[in-house]
């Protein structure tokens, strides 16, 4: 059977040619209808509509038989077709060939000159080079790992367990302590290897062990790692005050304003140990259930003891995870913060299916809230667009793994916030943060339209969608 090749015209306004051939068709009469479908298949066999995959203007193609589908060889020079066009042709059998179908990648390679490569490869080794360099200059800097022995972890939910998963993994023979409030977790976490109600998927390497018992978790510990929820930390804290080590670094892992207060984390610990204990913030897009992946991730440890972040850094870096130092504790906290109840907004954009463009202009539009509030107290612009910053806002805004986007698009979808965080069994720190970051915002000065908006919505002063027509009829201003 020869390939017949047909071509037609479609005789909307926006298509001028339309192009297209079949094999088997015993028809190749034209259509002059958009709509209309051009039907193929094997030998009479079923037969497959394929003119709406193709979506450009002209398009001209040319068709084999496929003996291994007993389909349809589909080239067109000029369609690309997207990944879906490409996705329900495969389901249909017919194979498009995308790389002759606009010549882009011969053209491009045609672009590239000799030179051009050598320029590429030559700034590849340059980097090389750079990482020799700088890992002979550190050789005889401390392996903080290696001369740790025991750390522990105050709150074993979902990020402390990753956390501490990757410092077992790294090393086999070190102690880490996850410490519990309840007997029974503890005991099942010993008994399983696994975190059943956090992170049930994922065994946990052998040398993490879990406590209710404060004073034999604590004691000789080289690190503490905080990972209990904001609102619970100052209580907490003040309960094992006088059995953590004042010398001991403590590296915190919550996200959140205090409600009350509206102080960060960094401000909270001092207060409720009624010391200056060393400490050190680590925040940055890091999902737990990726890092029990070990797939790759970013982070960023912020101190204002540089030593102590470069400690830190050695501590936890490896090949599953950068860390950035910074000593910028205030951008990486209030980033960390604010992005959560960004997140709740985003939710909400989705939750009501207001589409891409509604939610780029509010994530937009948040990035410059954070910005706002968190320059006023200080934050550097570096670390807002960095890792911690717009790193952390867009995976927290446009992932669903995010538990904050996650009570966002529950309710622009309708649910109540009562329904939804009764049905929650993990924190979703940007709920109580909302209200903190308006007071916070109020003291300073700075008016935040879209973080307020969230907060109202949560009180339930506001209905989600009227809250969208309230900013949305709000003054045009400049960009700022
Ligand atoms: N899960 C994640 O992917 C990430 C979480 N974080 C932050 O880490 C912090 C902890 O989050 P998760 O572990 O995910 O939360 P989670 O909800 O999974 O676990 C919270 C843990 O805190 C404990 N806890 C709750 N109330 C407590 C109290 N009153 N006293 C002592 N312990 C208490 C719980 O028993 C549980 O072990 C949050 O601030 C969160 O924003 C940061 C980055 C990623
Ligand atoms: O902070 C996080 C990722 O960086 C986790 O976000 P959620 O708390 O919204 O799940």
């Amino acid at each position: 059977m020869s390939s017949s090749v047909s071509t037609f015209t479609r005789t909307t306004q926006t298509t001028t040619c339309f192009c297209c051939i079949s094999s088997f068709s015993s028809s190749s009469s034209s259509s002059s209808s958009s709509k209309q479908s051009r039907q193929i298949g094997p030998g009479g066999g079923k037969r497959r509509s394929v003119s709406r995959f193709l979506t450009s203007p002209s398009s001209v193609a040319k068709v084999d038989n496929d003996d291994r589908r007993g389909a349809v060889l589909f080239v067109a020079t000029r369609t690309t077709g997207t990944e879906n066009t490409r996705k329900r042709c495969r389901k249909r059998g017919v194979y498009i060939s995308p790389c002759r179908a606009s010549g882009a990648y011969e053209q491009f390679l045609s672009g590239i000159t000799e030179k051009d490569r050598k320029d590429v490869s030559e700034s590849w080794e340059k980097i090389m080079r750079w990482k020799s360099f700088v890992e002979s200059a550190n050789k005889n800097d401390e392996d903080v790992l290696a001369n740790t022995k025991k750390v522990t972890i105050m709150g074993g939910g979902s990020f402390g367990t990753a956390m501490g998963t990757l410092l077992a993994r790294n090393k086999s023979d070190l102690d880490v302590v996850l410490l519990l409030r309840n007997e029974q977790e503890a005991e099942t976490i010993n008994a399983t290897n696994r975190n059943a109600k956090y992170l049930p998927k994922y065994e946990l390497p052998k040398n993490i062990r879990a406590t209710t018992d404060a004073k034999e978790a604590l004691k000789d510990s080289d690190f503490i790692i905080h990972a209990v929820p904001t609102q619970h930390s100052r209580k907490f804290l003040s309960s094992v005050k006088d059995i953590i080590d004042p010398k001991t670094p403590l590296l915190c892992l919550s996200k959140g304003l205090e409600v009350g207060s509206s102080l960060m984390m960094s401000e909270v610990i001092p207060e409720a140990l009624e010391r200056d204990q060393p400490l050190c913030v680590l925040s940055g897009p890091t999902f737990a259930v990726e890092l029990m992946q070990g797939l790759p991730t970013g982070i960023v440890a912020a101190s204002e003891n540089e030593a102590l972040a470069r400690r830190v850094q050695s501590l936890y870096g490896s090949s599953c995870l950068r860390v950035n130092t910074s000593t910028d504790v205030v951008g990486v906290e209030m980033s960390g913060a604010l992005k959560n109840v960004l997140a709740i907004a985003a939710g909400i954009v989705e939750g009501l299916e207001l589409g891409n463009n509604a939610m780029a202009a509010l994530v937009a539009q948040g990035c410059a809230e954070i910005r706002w509030l968190a320059g006023k107290l200080g934050a550097k612009s570096e670390t807002l667009a960095g890792l911690s910053g717009t790193g952390d806002i867009m995976l927290t805004c446009f992932v669903n793994l995010s538990r904050n986007r996650t009570v966002g698009s529950r309710l622009g979808s309708g649910e109540t916030l009562e329904e939804i965080l009764g049905s929650m069994n993990q924190v979703a720190e940007g709920v109580a943060t909302a209200g903190a970051v308006v007071q916070l915002a109020r003291k300073h000065r700075v008016s935040l339209p879209v973080l307020t908006a969230v907060a109202r919505i949560l009180e339930g002063d506001v209905d989600p969608k009227d809250a969208v027509d309230q900013i949305m009829n709000l003054p045009q201003v400049p960009e700022v």
